[in-house]
């Protein structure tokens, strides 16, 4: 039988995926997060979603295995998820009353009828966030609050207050929580439209 699996320990992405009707099943990959620096910011997304996704592949036989990766860069600097409580401080004030680029990478791996890896498609969506300023008690507040650890650029726009700090974005918004919805099923249509509960529709 085909199978659909999401390979991300995100809460956000199960939610969002959930949201289009895919019945799916979740299974969070264990690789570890590193890349070279050298690359475009839409390409490290895309090799981090591809080794994700590889890893959780051959586990499944027919199946696809959907997988992603978010990073933020501001002025050609990369931001990940914070190491610490200062980091996501500092992080934040950089950000303060500056537009920021939000990238998610999103692979997509079919495997065959005995767990080898089929085909894989990658893509990424890029969205600018812009902040105002932020109040430094507000940033003290939200980062006490610990929302900001397990999220690249140390915020989360769909927080209460991580909302409260944009102003303006321009792209996609389920691109920055964390998967591009949009140019998602457009991709699957074409390389996967057989995973599609109505194919050829
Ligand atoms: C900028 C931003 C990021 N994020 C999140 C999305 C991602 O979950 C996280 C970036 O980390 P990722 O490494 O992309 O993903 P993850 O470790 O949470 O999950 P997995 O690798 O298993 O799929 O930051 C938000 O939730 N909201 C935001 O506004």
């Amino acid at each position: 039988m085909k199978q659909i699996v999401l390979a991300s320990a995100s809460p956000r992405r199960k939610k969002l995926l959930q949201q289009i009707n895919l019945p799916f099943e979740v299974h969070p990959s264990s690789v570890e997060e590193n890349y070279n620096p050298e690359w475009s910011p839409g390409k490290i997304v895309k090799e981090l979603s591809l080794k994700k996704g590889k890893n959780v592949a051959t586990d499944f036989s027919s199946a696809l295995v959907i997988s992603a990766d978010t990073i933020v860069t501001f002025e050609d600097t990369i931001l990940e998820k914070p190491e610490d409580a200062n980091e996501a401080y500092d992080m934040l004030t950089q950000l303060s009353n500056n537009t920021h680029q939000v990238y998610t990478g999103v692979a997509l791996c079919k495997t065959d009828q005995i767990n080898n890896i089929a085909g894989t498609k990658t893509f990424f969506e890029v969205t600018d966030v812009t902040f105002g300023k932020l109040n430094p008690q507000d940033i003290k507040n939200y980062v006490e609050g610990g929302s900001p650890m397990d999220k690249a650029g140390s915020y989360g726009i769909q927080d209460d207050f991580g909302a409260i700090f944009v102003k303006r974005i321009e792209g996609d918004y389920n691109n920055v929580v964390g998967f591009p919805l949009h140019s998602f099923y457009n991709t699957v249509r074409n390389f996967a439209g057989e995973f599609l509960p109505n194919p050829g529709n």
